[in-house]
């Protein structure tokens, strides 16, 4: 798919890594200004009445449990409707590991929303070391308290309520997406699929991943006598282990007190247990769609 391939990440003010399909044509890049207030200061008042007839953005909101596909429609969609795309996830994975790197406690609400507040720049965490088991489960622990929850919370509305242009709305995932930050979302979907069928997917994941060529010595890492010996290989996964992994956290979601993993009133359940990406984006896309044109019929646009 050649907009898949155009795919971009860009960092918006708050740090929240998003991407969109048209972001690399449209130059985005980098959070100058805060998102929220920056170019609309700067509009012209030709372009604010023009802006204040635009009907309010798209906003498509998933939320489900780990590896339930969440992500990959949530990508997909950005791509098919022109959409930007917040995976609200990585925010808290990036707290997770800048706490983990810090030696901090997991269980520190202040300090946490503290790190939370001022993240370092996207590009020093690798994103593979993002999704990391270890970061996963410390990232399902940050995510329970209240403090690193409000720190993160305003940059995910603005995002929402103003896409970075050219985008005409958003697509969020997470866990309380459809609940907590965008309640009003124009359409929310929460993607489901039994533990088996999720844990295998992220099974084939780990394995793709775990195949991969190791990179080798690194030559930065050189020392007088040569190059350093390339680590250990980490050992291979299972499926037992995913799957415990994956209902711990899931569990912990589910379990907290403060927006915890649940569908909306009036988000559609989709559970892709026996359906293909290509299914499940079919039935994603068709309901995004219907509550579209149900929001515009009802005079509210987006
Ligand atoms: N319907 C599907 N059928 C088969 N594989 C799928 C399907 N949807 C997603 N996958 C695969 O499952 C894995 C997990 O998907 P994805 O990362 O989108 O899940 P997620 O819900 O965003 O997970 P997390 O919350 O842990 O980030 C990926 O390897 C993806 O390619
Ligand atoms: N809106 C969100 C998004 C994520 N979290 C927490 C809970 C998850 O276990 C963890 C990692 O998320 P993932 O990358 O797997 O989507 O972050 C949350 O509480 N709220």
């Amino acid at each position: 798919m050649q907009l898949a391939a155009a795919r971009r990440r860009l960092l918006l003010p708050g740090a929240p890594l998003v991407s969109g399909a048209l972001a690399g044509r449209a130059g985005l890049r980098s959070g100058s200004g805060s998102g929220s207030g920056a170019h609309i200061r700067a509009m012209s008042a030709a372009a604010a009445g023009a802006a204040a007839a635009a009907p309010p953005p798209l906003v498509v909101a998933i939320d489900g449990p780990a590896a339930a596909g969440k992500g990959t429609v949530a990508r997909l969609l950005a791509e098919r409707l022109g959409l930007a795309h917040m995976d609200t996830g990585l925010l808290y994975r990036r707290v997770a590991a800048a706490a983990l790197a810090a030696g901090a406690r997991l269980d520190d609400g202040p300090a946490l929303a503290a790190l939370a507040s001022a993240l370092p720049p996207l590009e020093r965490t690798p994103e593979a070391e993002l999704r990391s088991e270890a970061v996963s489960q410390a990232a399902s622990k940050v995510s329970a308290l209240p403090p690193v929850r409000a720190a993160l919370l305003q940059a995910q509305r603005d995002f929402a309520a103003s896409p970075p242009p050219p985008f005409r709305g958003t697509v969020l995932d997470g866990r309380d997406v459809g609940t907590v930050v965008c309640p009003a979302a124009t359409a929310k979907l929460f993607i489901t699929a039994s533990p088996e069928a999720r844990a295998r997917r992220r099974l084939l994941e780990l394995q793709a991943r775990h195949s991969e060529p190791n990179p080798g010595p690194n030559a930065a890492a050189a020392g007088p006598s040569g190059p350093a010996p390339a680590p250990a290989p980490a050992p291979a996964p299972s499926l037992e282990g995913v799957l415990a992994a994956m209902r711990e956290r899931d569990e912990r979601d589910a379990a907290r007190a403060v927006a915890p993993l649940a569908p909306a009133a009036d988000a559609l359940v989709l559970d892709t247990t026996g359906l293909g990406i290509e299914q499940a984006l079919a039935a994603a896309l068709a309901h995004v769609r219907a509550r579209e044109a149900a929001a515009a019929a009802a005079g509210g646009g987006g």
